[in-house]
This record gives C-alpha cells, sequence and structure tokens, in this order.
C-alpha cells in the first residue's frame, strides 16, 4: 500500500511539478506580453497629449496603478502631467515647478516603471539611485517609495546614516533602490567592497539645485564617477537651476527642461498668503512671542539661522510656557532624535517647531498653517522653499517674514525679482509686549540658558557677517549691545571672525568635519571622506572650540595656560619681584632674580615663614581674607581720657584694691546692688508689655466699631479718638468699583463681570494671580475685595485683614 500508494504519489508529484512548469512559462509569457504591450504604448505616447489627466492616461504597469491606486493619487499634477510621459520614454528631465506642487511622483513612478520593464531582479543589483540633501527629505522619499511601490517585488533601501556602516554595507548588494543622502553614499562606495554600482539604470537628484550647491559639489562629482555613464538622470528641484556646468557634470544627456510654473506671475503657490514685518532685531524676540501667543491653535515652523539659535529660542520660550506644544529640529541633533521630532510634528495638530534649514526643503508636513521666518534667509531660493513648506498640494497656508529695517529694501527687491508676492504688515502696538526682562530672570537663574544664549548670539552676528549679500545683511549696522540685551544676556560676548568666508562655506565646512569625525550625528551632507579620529582629551576639545569667547573664565585661563610654555618660570620671577620688591636691592639686578628663581619661594607672616610652592599657595597668598587665617589675631584697647591705651581687661592694682576693703565684703555688695538694679528693670519691663498689650487690644475694639458704623452708615456717637481714627483709615481706602476702575471686582461678585478684553501678549504671572485669587475666594467662601494700597506697617496690614474679608 505504502509502495503502491508511494508508486501513485511519484506519478502525482511528476504531474503536480510539470503543472508548476506549465503555470510558470505561461506567466512568462504572460508578463512578456504584456511588457510588449506597455512598451508599444510608451513608444506610442505623446508627451505633449493633453488628454493625459489621470494616471489610467498612462502607461503605466499592473503594480505601479495598483499602488498609486491603493494610495488614493487619481489625478496627475501639472509637473507630474509634463514629466512623467517624458522620463517614461527615457529622457533625461531637469524639472522645476512651485513647493508642494508633486516633483517627488514625478519622478519616482518613471523609475519604478524603468525597473519594471527591465524586469529588475535582486541578483541585477542597484538598478535605481535617489539622492536626498537632507535626511528628512530622504526618509520621506523612502515613505512615498514604499506607498506606491508596494506591489512590486524591489528591494528598497535607506542610506542616511545614523547606523553602522558595516550595519547598512550588509544589505546595501541586495537593494534594487536606494534613496541616500551624497556623503553617506559616497562613503559605501568607498569604503564597501562588493558594492556594485555598475547596472544603475536611473539616477535621480532631488533638490538638485542644493545638491549641485558647493557644499556637496565634490561629493557629488566623487559619486558619479562611481556610476555608469549611460543611465537616465533626473534632477527635481522647486528652484531649478540650469547651469551647464552643472549639466555637464551629470553627463545630462539632451535634457528635456520641465518647468510647469516658468509663465506664472508668482514662483510660490497661489494658495499661499505672504506677508512680511519689519521689526528691529532687537525685538524680534519680542514679535516672536507675541505672534505664539496670538496663535496657540495653529501649526508653526519657525525658520531660525542657525542650530544655536534654534536651542536657544526653544529654551528660552519652553521656559516661559508659550501654551503651544513647541519642538526643535537641527542638523546636529542624533538621528533618532530628528526622526522623532519630525514624526511628532507631523502628527501634531497644533505644535510650534523652532527649525534650521534642515527642513527648508522638500519636507512634507502636512497642515502646516504659518511659517515664520524670524531670521531673514540668505537668498531669495532659500525663503521660497522654507514658504513652500506651507500650502502644500491643494491646501492653503500663510507665511510671515520678521525683516530689520536695514535688510527690508535689499531683500524685498530680492523677492520681487524671483516674482514673489508679498505684502507688508504691522505688529498692533497694543499687542506688543517686551519679554527682555523675563529672559534676562532666566538667563540670571540659568547660567545652561545664558550659555545658549551668548552662543546663539555669536553665532547669529557671526552669520550676518559672512553672509555674501552685504546689501542685505549689514553687519555694521547692527547694535550688538542692545541684540545681547535683546536675549538677556548681562553683556555683550566677543565675536570673532574670519574674513574671506561666507556663511554657505563655512556652514558645509562644520558638515564636512562632522560627517567624517562622528557618523551618527552627519547630516550625510559635505561628503568628505571619513578618516579615522583622534583621540582627543577635554581640553583639545575646548581649545578647538570657536567660540571660546564665552567659554568660563577657568576653561580661558587653562587654554591660555597651554599655550604658554614658559608660563611658570615667568610666574616665579613676577611673583618674587613683588613679594620682595621692598627687600630687593636694585642694584643686585638681574643676578639676584636669578638667584632667587633657583630658591624656592617665601614669605614671612608675623613669626611664620610660609613656601611657595604651588599656583594655588600663591593665589591664596594674595587674597588678604584667607591670609588672615595665618596671621596674629590683634588686641582690643581702650583709651583713656588723656588718650593712653589699655587693654580692654586690666586687672586693678593689688594694693589700690586692698585699701577699698575686705574681698568677701566687697563680692556681696556687688550682688546686691546688681540684683536691684535687675528687680527694678524686670518690673519695668512687667509694666511696659501691660500697656502694649492694653492697646492692642483698644486699637481692635475701636475698629470693631469703626467697620460696625461704615457698613450700618451710622455716624458714631461719643468721641472715641482711636476709634475715630480708624473709620477715618477705612473711609480712606478706595472701595471696589467708586474710583471708576473695575477696583480688581472679582468675577464672583454680582452685576455683569466686565468682559475682559482678549490680549495677544497676556502673560502666566497673570493667569497665576488671576488663578489664586479665585481660589482663595472659592475656599473661603468669601467675596475679595483687591485693593490698590499697600500697607506700610504692621497695625495697617491687620486692619486691611480685618476690614477687606467679610461676609
Ligand atoms: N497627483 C496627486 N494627487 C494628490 N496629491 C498629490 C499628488 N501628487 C502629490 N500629491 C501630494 O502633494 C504633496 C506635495 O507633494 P511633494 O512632496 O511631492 O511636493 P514637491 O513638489 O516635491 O514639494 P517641494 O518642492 O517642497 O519638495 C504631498 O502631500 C503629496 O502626497
Amino acid at each position: 500500500m505504502a509502495t503502491g500508494s508511494a508508486k501513485n504519489g511519484g506519478a502525482g508529484q511528476k504531474k503536480t511539478s510539470q503543472n508548476r512548469t506549465d503555470a510558470r512559462t505561461l506567466k512568462r509569457k504572460r508578463v512578456k506580453d504584456d511588457l510588449e504591450v506597455l512598451q508599444a504604448a510608451t513608444d506610442a505616447l505623446d508627451p505633449k497629449n493633453p488628454d493625459i489627466k489621470k494616471f489610467t492616461d498612462l502607461p503605466l504597469c499592473e503594480p505601479t496603478s495598483a499602488g498609486l491606486r491603493d494610495s488614493h493619487f487619481e489625478v496627475l499634477t501639472d509637473v507630474q502631467r509634463a514629466a512623467i510621459p517624458l522620463a517614461l520614454k527615457g529622457n533625461d528631465i531637469l524639472g522645476a515647478a512651485k513647493t508642494g506642487s508633486g516633483k517627488t511622483l514625478a519622478f519616482l513612478i518613471p523609475v519604478l516603471e524603468k525597473l519594471y520593464c527591465a524586469q529588475w531582479t535582486e541578483y541585477d543589483g542597484l538598478g535605481a539611485l535617489i539622492i536626498s540633501p537632507t535626511r528628512e527629505l530622504a526618509v520621506q522619499i523612502f515613505e512615498v517609495l514604499r506607498k506606491i511601490g508596494r506591489k512590486h517585488q524591489f528591494s528598497a533601501g535607506l542610506v542616511i546614516g545614523g547606523k553602522s556602516l558595516k550595519e547598512e554595507a550588509e544589505r546595501l548588494g541586495r537593494m534594487n533602490i536606494l534613496v541616500c543622502t551624497p556623503g553617506r553614499m559616497l562613503q559605501h562606495l568607498d569604503q564597501t567592497a562588493g558594492f556594485d554600482v555598475d547596472n544603475l539604470q536611473v539616477l535621480v537628484l532631488d533638490e538638485a539645485d542644493r545638491i549641485m550647491d558647493m557644499g556637496f559639489q565634490s561629493a557629488v562629482d566623487a559619486l558619479v564617477e562611481h556610476l555608469p555613464k549611460t543611465r537616465q538622470t533626473m534632477l527635481f528641484s522647486a528652484t531649478q537651476s540650469k547651469r551647464v556646468s552643472d549639466l555637464a557634470r551629470l553627463s545630462l544627456k539632451d535634457p528635456e527642461y520641465v518647468s510647469v510654473h516658468e509663465a506664472a506671475t508668482s514662483s510660490t503657490p497661489t494658495n499661499l498668503q505672504q506677508h512680511y514685518l519689519v521689526t528691529p532685531l532687537t525685538e524680534k524676540l519680542d514679535t516672536l512671542w507675541g505672534f505664539l501667543r496670538a496663535n496657540l491653535k495653529s501649526k508653526i515652523i519657525v525658520f531660525l539661522s542657525s542650530g544655536k539659535q534654534v536651542r536657544f529660542v526653544f529654551e528660552s520660550f519652553k521656559r516661559m510656557q508659550p501654551g503651544i506644544p513647541l519642538l526643535h529640529l537641527h542638523g546636529r541633533q542624533k538621528q533618532m532624535a530628528r526622526m522623532e521630532i519630525t514624526s511628532r510634528f507631523t502628527q501634531a495638530k497644533f505644535a510650534c517647531l523652532f527649525a534650521t534649514d534642515v527642513v527648508a526643503r522638500g519636507v512634507d508636513f502636512p497642515a502646516v498653517d504659518w511659517v515664520i521666518q524670524a531670521d531673514c534667509p540668505e537668498d531669495a531660493d532659500t525663503y521660497i522653499h522654507r514658504v513652500g513648506r506651507t500650502a502644500r498640494y491643494e491646501s492653503k497656508g500663510r507665511a510671515v517674514l520678521f525683516l530689520d529695517p536695514n535688510e527690508e529694501k535689499a531683500f524685498l527687491e530680492r523677492l520681487d525679482h524671483r516674482k514673489v508676492p508679498i505684502e507688508r504688515i504691522n505688529v498692533k502696538e497694543n499687542k506688543k509686549k517686551s519679554i527682555t526682562n523675563e529672559l534676562q530672570n532666566l538667563c540670571f537663574q540659568s547660567p545652561d540658558l545664558k550659555y545658549l544664549g551668548q552662543k546663539a548670539f555669536i553665532s547669529y552676528t557671526r552669520s550676518i557677517y559672512l553672509q555674501r549679500d552685504k546689501a542685505v545683511f549689514k553687519f555694521k549696522k547692527l547694535d550688538l549691545d542692545a541684540y545681547a540685551a535683546s536675549l538677556g544676556l548681562p553683556g555683550t560676548p566677543n565675536v570673532k571672525f574670519q574674513k574671506g568666508e561666507d556663511i554657505k562655506r563655512l556652514k558645509n565646512a562644520s558638515r564636512a568635519a562632522i560627517s567624517s569625525g562622528d557618523e551618527s550625528e552627519s547630516d550625510g551632507e559635505g561628503g568628505k571622506r571619513k578618516t579615522k579620529p583622534e583621540v582627543r582629551t577635554k581640553y583639545d576639545k575646548m581649545a578647538e572650540r570657536q567660540n571660546q569667547d564665552v567659554l568660563s573664565s577657568h576653561y580661558r585661563k587653562i587654554i591660555e595656560e597651554a599655550d604658554s610654555g614658559d608660563d611658570d618660570e615667568q610666574d616665579f620671577l613676577s611673583v618674587k619681584r613683588v613679594l620682595n620688591d621692598s627687600a630687593l636691592d636694585e642694584t643686585a639686578g638681574a643676578d639676584a632674580i636669578t638667584a632667587a628663581a633657583a630658591m624656592p619661594k617665601t614669605i614671612m607672616l608675623g613669626n611664620q615663614e610660609l613656601i611657595i610652592d604651588s599656583k594655588r599657595r600663591e593665589k591664596l597668598l594674595t587674597s588678604k581674607k584667607k591670609l588672615s587665617k595665618y596671621m596674629d589675631k590683634g588686641t582690643k584697647l581702650v583709651f583713656d581720657d588723656d588718650g593712653n591705651a589699655h587693654p580692654i581687661y586690666e586687672l586693678q592694682n593689688e594694693d589700690d584694691f586692698k585699701q577699698q576693703g575686705p574681698a568677701e565684703a566687697l563680692r556681696r555688695e556687688f550682688v546686691q546692688t546688681g540684683a536691684g538694679k535687675v528687680r527694678e528693670a524686670d518690673i519695668e519691663d512687667k509694666q511696659l508689655a501691660q500697656d502694649r498689650r492694653r492697646e492692642k487690644r483698644d486699637r481692635a475694639k475701636a475698629r470693631e466699631r469703626g467697620e460696625e458704623a461704615a457698613q450700618t452708615g451710622t455716624q458714631l456717637e461719643g468721641g472715641d479718638a482711636d476709634a475715630e481714627a480708624a473709620l477715618d483709615f477705612l473711609r480712606s481706602l478706595p472701595v471696589a468699583g467708586q474710583d471708576g476702575s473695575d477696583g480688581g471686582r472679582s468675577d464672583d461678585e454680582d452685576g455683569p463681570p466686565k468682559k475682559k478684553a482678549k490680549k495677544w501678549f497676556q502673560d502666566d504671572s497673570e493667569d497665576e494671580a488671576k488663578a489664586l485669587q479665585k481660589a482663595k475666594t472659592k475656599r473661603s467662601g468669601k467675596k475679595v475685595f483687591e485693593m490698590d494700597y499697600e500697607p506700610d506697617n504692621l497695625e495697617d496690614l491687620e486692619a486691611l485683614a480685618a476690614g477687606l474679608l467679610e461676609d
């Protein structure tokens, strides 16, 4: 049976495997036929056909179509309509379209189609490389790729750093599509054995103008060297450059220039409202604070010029609790933190994100209401990308640019030149409020915050100094002292400047340094090749810091000490001179000094000889206070009428003492007189205490009578002077509501409460005071009248307490 059945089973198995082979052949044939149809449709496709409106109008394979359907993409945007057909036909593309217009799909769909048509498998290696200037954007592109490519069989990976090179390298060999940042990719091409890109079919540069910008030039050049020349290349950006040199470096072949909004009257989305307001640098934080307080139910991105600015504003505003969740993002944060913050802001309904230009390009946060540019962007392109974080696709958005009066004219010209429609708005005078005092208090209380403030000050002033566009950024016009004060700093930090460098080069140099030093903090930018980091001491790091001027004086001393090797000797000699100033015979000259240098230094204090054998001891000897413990304590003297000095306790001459009588009798007499004096003093004290108690009782009674009279309105009969005085005092107090003001009327009072005008700049202390007042009223169940009166003694305070808290 077993055998039989085995026999039967063998025939069955043969049949099944035959069936499977047939099915596979059939499937392959079907796919081949489909591919031929697809290819024919693509060949026949007229890229300029105006009837192409939906994705279903394009010759796309089933997996891509299904991915788009499932992601609810149906109608093509302008840039997609213009670019996708050309790209499907294999052209190189130079795509330019406004922010938020859907450029990501415009290159991802052709990538998927190209590899599908080539029947790309895992054995074919890397087929497409997509480069982004920032990690955030790379992650986002990868997410869209996963969404629309979910029905494909390709493997896709993200190469942006944050993991060890080895870990990434292991997976690289198996990837068909990679989304990466240039620096990190270059590292792999240089260092990862067996990572083969010879087969690459498509290269995409998103935010191409930025990638081709100087910070990335060398990385991109080196990267392109590794890639095969026969490939399709696509470049996209909202601010596309057409520099011939760039195109040559990327070996673009007869690229199609797709610029769907070139004829548009504005280079920014039409559903974006753009404003600017002129606010002097010294009031910038006041204005920003006021804006946030007035827009608590919004999703806001605030752009600042550097990570240090971002940290200071975030930390100080966080402590002042504006009433809206605050987040911050800059390139020096660890990768995990950046991803976490990005995702929190993405999900938030109301929040404010302080950020550097790390999220200025490409990042697609949903439903951002406001983009605030608190620091003027370095050029009009950066402005366009920053405002593009709102009003994306078909949604609306608003943007406000803060300009210092010195920046206004020239920067508006730049915007006008780039077709940016922007209108001036003003902050209402009555809504302005200075937060300088709060910042000063915070900086005073927290040295950390003060340090951040100093760093922010330095990075801002340096950035202004280094900006290329000198017509906009006028360093000489900065009032540095006032600016430092506006940050709450107790003094103006010193700033060192390097001439002949511009801000972009500096920024990118620091990025390159990071990417070669610490991978985990790298932005994937810059593209310098990694060298083995040397072991550096704490002092090395401190000495390398660019802003040593804000180091504590202690650290500065350490650094200065390290700089001059012969310091010790110099110190020694100079101390010797100081100590022996009077003792040194001038004629002894240099010989005496040299001889002294060989001997240990000493100093005589009283009858003690102290050896100066260390800097600490030397310092100690210059402090009078500290020296005092080594010195003799002085003796106190008193002077008689003739001016003769005597010790305080002077023993009487023995003979004189004996003449006064027997010692025991003298002692008894002394004790008796002393005891008599103490008794008298005691009686006086008791009498005084009694009088005071009586006075107090009388005052309290008079007060009670006075209050009754004041309440009933009856005239006081009789003439108790104290009571009358108390009544006068009570009448002199302003009674709630009588002086025309609201008199501190509590919410619980009868009658309609006056509606308070809604304020822009309501601060927390007011809220707290109100809450306290309410809590008090609730607890006591009594009405609370606020008086504009400051009691100046204890009695007044008691009267106030008794007179104002009543049923
Ligand atoms: N055809 C479409 N239909 C509906 N929504 C779309 C379509 N294409 C893109 N979008 C949506 O529009 C938004 C912006 O798209 P995308 O991020 O690709 O813009 P972008 O042009 O790359 O912007 P930026 O210049 O800022 O990088 C995204 O939320 C995306 O999901």
